[in-house]
């Protein structure tokens, strides 16, 4: 019986990886109060006996290889479980993508990451486990949001590393407002995570973030925690601040933050998103170079059959830079700082 499998242990990840295809819904309750509910594999619901304003989701395992994040949140789920985390807000949790953790990799037939905002039903439609599952997690979200109603706060934090170091180890991605201002007090709370640094995008996409602020009016952000690494193999203590945060978080004890400062951050914008269109795609520097390392102007990025990529503007920087994605999708963004004075609330 998983409810009391899970009161005993709290291990919410042990449940959803002996499960990687489905869980069936259960229900119970806390000592404290709070309700649980389990709607599938890796969806788990928390409601707290009295809610406060915020209505927040956080989600990990999207890409089933990036381990530090699913550790983050497992711990959270357990000391929530076992009743020493006390909650105030309600919380859905999700374990992105179950199979692709117990395979180790970041997906198992297709990125789970560009599957959202309905892409999942185009062209070939629902034909792999990843494409439902992104359908799945969109119709978990409606359902949690809309049963907290309208007028509350929502947010989604989609927790990842990179596949690559970075200059910045820690950033987070904006997903396109469409003109919307900017929350100081988002970057505030990213600062308390220690990412500092933030990608400002100016397009749709179809990744989880994008949908849940485009879909549900969500303060969202993807939010990269380090490098890729194996379970057992990530420096938990330099995600401690973002660990600490989001519990502080969920519990309603946020300490107040400190005045916001845009010198604090590293702000920038997509510049250019370049995607691969043929299988020739080749990146021309080595595969340890950092996210956010610049070049000087001309320098040759990358080819594609015949398409040179090189340097176009001072400053602009590599992000997310992979060869290996699917054709037609970004295989690199070139990013260059961004101001934000006056578009700030
Ligand atoms: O390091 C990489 O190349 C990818 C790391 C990662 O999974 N990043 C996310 C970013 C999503 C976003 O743009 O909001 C992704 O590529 O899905
Ligand atoms: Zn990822």
């Amino acid at each position: 019986m998983p409810a009391q499998q899970l009161k005993q242990n709290g291990d919410f990840l042990a449940l959803t990886l002996a499960n990687p295809d489905g869980l069936s819904p259960a229900h119970f309750s806390l000592d404290n109060g709070t309700q649980v509910e389990i709607w599938d594999t890796g969806v788990i619901y928390f409601e707290p006996a009295r809610s406060g304003q915020l209505d927040i989701v956080l989600s990990c395992g999207v890409h089933g290889n990036e381990t530090a994040p699913i550790e983050i949140c497992a711990a959270l789920v357990r000391d929530l479980l076992l009743g020493k985390l006390q909650l105030s807000e309600r919380l859905l949790v999700l374990f992105g993508n179950p199979a692709a953790i117990n395979n180790g990799t970041r997906e198992i037939e297709e990125n789970l990451n560009r599957l959202f905002s309905g892409h999942h039903s185009k062209g070939a439609g629902l034909i792999n486990a990843e494409r439902r599952r992104a359908q799945a997690l969109e119709n978990y979200v409606s359902r949690f949001y809309q049963h907290g109603g309208e007028g509350r706060e929502r947010a989604l934090y989609d927790l990842h590393t990179a596949i690559r170091g970075s200059r910045f180890e820690k950033f987070a991605v904006c997903p396109f407002l469409h003109g919307k201002p900017w929350k100081k007090a988002q970057f505030q709370l990213l600062a308390a995570c220690e990412v500092t640094t933030v990608l400002l995008m100016q397009t749709p996409a179809s990744t989880f973030s994008y949908y849940a602020s485009n879909s549900h009016g969500a303060d969202a952000f993807t939010v990269e925690l380090g490098k890729v690494r194996p379970f057992g193999e990530n420096d938990m203590r330099r995600f401690a601040k973002a660990e600490q945060t989001l519990r502080a978080l969920v519990s309603g004890a946020l300490p107040p933050f400190s005045e916001f400062r845009q010198a604090d951050f590293q702000l920038y914008e997509v510049y250019r998103s370049i995607n691969k269109q043929t299988q020739d795609f080749k990146l021309h520097f080595a595969d340890d170079v950092e996210n956010f390392t610049s070049y000087p102007l001309g320098s040759l990025l990358a080819t594609d059959g015949d398409l040179e990529y090189r340097v176009e503007r001072e400053g602009e920087a590599i992000i997310f830079p992979n060869a290996k994605v699917a054709i037609g999708q970004r295989a690199m963004l070139m990013v260059v700082p961004k101001d934000v004075s006056g578009q700030l609330i």
